[in-house]
């Protein structure tokens, strides 16, 4: 089956500016991707050709079998939800109108849009004003407003910002629900605690680079970072910091009960068995590198590769 997306060599330059260099990223049916970057790194930009509301200046670009910016568009139209960064609503409208009148916009039928906010935990505030809405309620009627029309495709921008963590969980817990019924997410996110559950891949960008592009555990295997050991007991009497003969485990007593080891992957078993061994040791915990870390990584490398430093 073809992927849902695919972008081959893709690039945007307006003016002097390189809004993104050569992006290649092919997202098959059901997937949920995360598009990681800093400010301005092109997460927007790339949603926006995606969305064809934007025209690449070179590469090949296709969205369900076509062109976004071509005769392909309408048909796109009707499969495709967006949630923009900044969602904004007419304040005057209640949240059952604002959706009856996207509902009308993309002709899905008006019954929809009540499923829906019962979906997203509106129903209750669906007669009152937006203006009285709180900002997790807006985005919650955004997150609506894109799923209206039962979309194969999910753009979503940001959608976590400024929502509490009980509500981002629930955000997110949709998220995955829409990607087991084989829609496919792409989700942009600077909030990266949490999310890790929730996605198949993630494509980190960097000054409109591709940075790294994969699973969790193959951006952990690229990366080859070390991972972190915690062992806890009776363990103030031992010096950690003799006790290994490689130099690369680097051991930090967090106090007379606890120490943390930072690993290579391939020591894992070797410190494990060394651990389970020494007399006090009562719990150990292993702490693989969380995308938190492997963002900062490949962006750090991304950085330096572009102005050219040794690594
Ligand atoms: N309307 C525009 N016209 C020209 N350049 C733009 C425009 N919007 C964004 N850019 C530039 O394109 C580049 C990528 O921006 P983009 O908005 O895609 O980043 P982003 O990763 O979404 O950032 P943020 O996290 O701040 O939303 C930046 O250098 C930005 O200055």
């Amino acid at each position: 089956m073809r992927p849902i997306i695919e972008l081959h060599d893709v690039s945007l330059r307006q003016g002097g500016l390189t809004r993104l260099a050569g992006l290649d990223l092919a997202v098959e049916e059901g997937e949920v991707l995360a598009l990681l970057g800093h400010n301005g790194a092109g997460k927007t930009t790339t949603m926006k050709l995606i969305l064809g509301l934007l025209t690449p200046s070179a590469g090949r670009l296709e969205v369900l079998g076509g062109r976004p910016d071509g005769r392909h568009a309408a048909v796109l139209r009707r499969h495709l939800g967006y949630l923009p960064e900044n969602v904004s609503f007419y304040e005057q409208l209640t949240g059952r109108e604002v959706l009856h009148f996207f509902a009308r916009l993309k002709r899905a039928a008006a019954g929809q849009a009540e499923e829906l906010l019962e979906r997203v935990g509106l129903a209750t505030a669906a007669g009152r004003r937006v203006k009285t809405y709180s900002k997790g309620m807006r985005q919650r009627l955004g997150l609506a407003q894109a799923l209206l029309g039962a979309p194969r495709l999910l753009l979503l921008d940001e959608p976590t910002t400024g929502l509490d963590p009980a509500a981002t969980r629930d955000f997110y817990d949709t998220v995955r629900e829409l990607g087991e019924r084989g829609c496919t997410v792409l989700l942009s996110s600077h909030v990266l605690p949490g999310v890790e559950p929730y996605i198949d891949r993630a494509l980190i960008l960097g000054d409109g680079h591709r940075l790294a592009l994969g699973s969790l555990d193959g951006l952990r295997t690229e990366a080859a970072l070390p991972l972190t050991i915690r062992a806890r007991g009776r363990l103030a009497d031992r010096d950690w910091r003799t006790t290994w003969e490689d130099a690369r485990i680097v051991a930090r007593p967090l106090n007379g009960h606890e120490v943390s080891l930072s690993v290579p992957a391939e020591c894992k078993l070797a410190v494990l068995r060394r651990l389970t061994a020494i007399p006090g040791v009562e719990d150990i915990e292993l702490q693989p590198p969380s995308l938190e870390t492997l963002y900062a990584h490949f962006s750090r490398l991304g950085t330096r590769e572009r102005r050219g430093d040794a690594p």
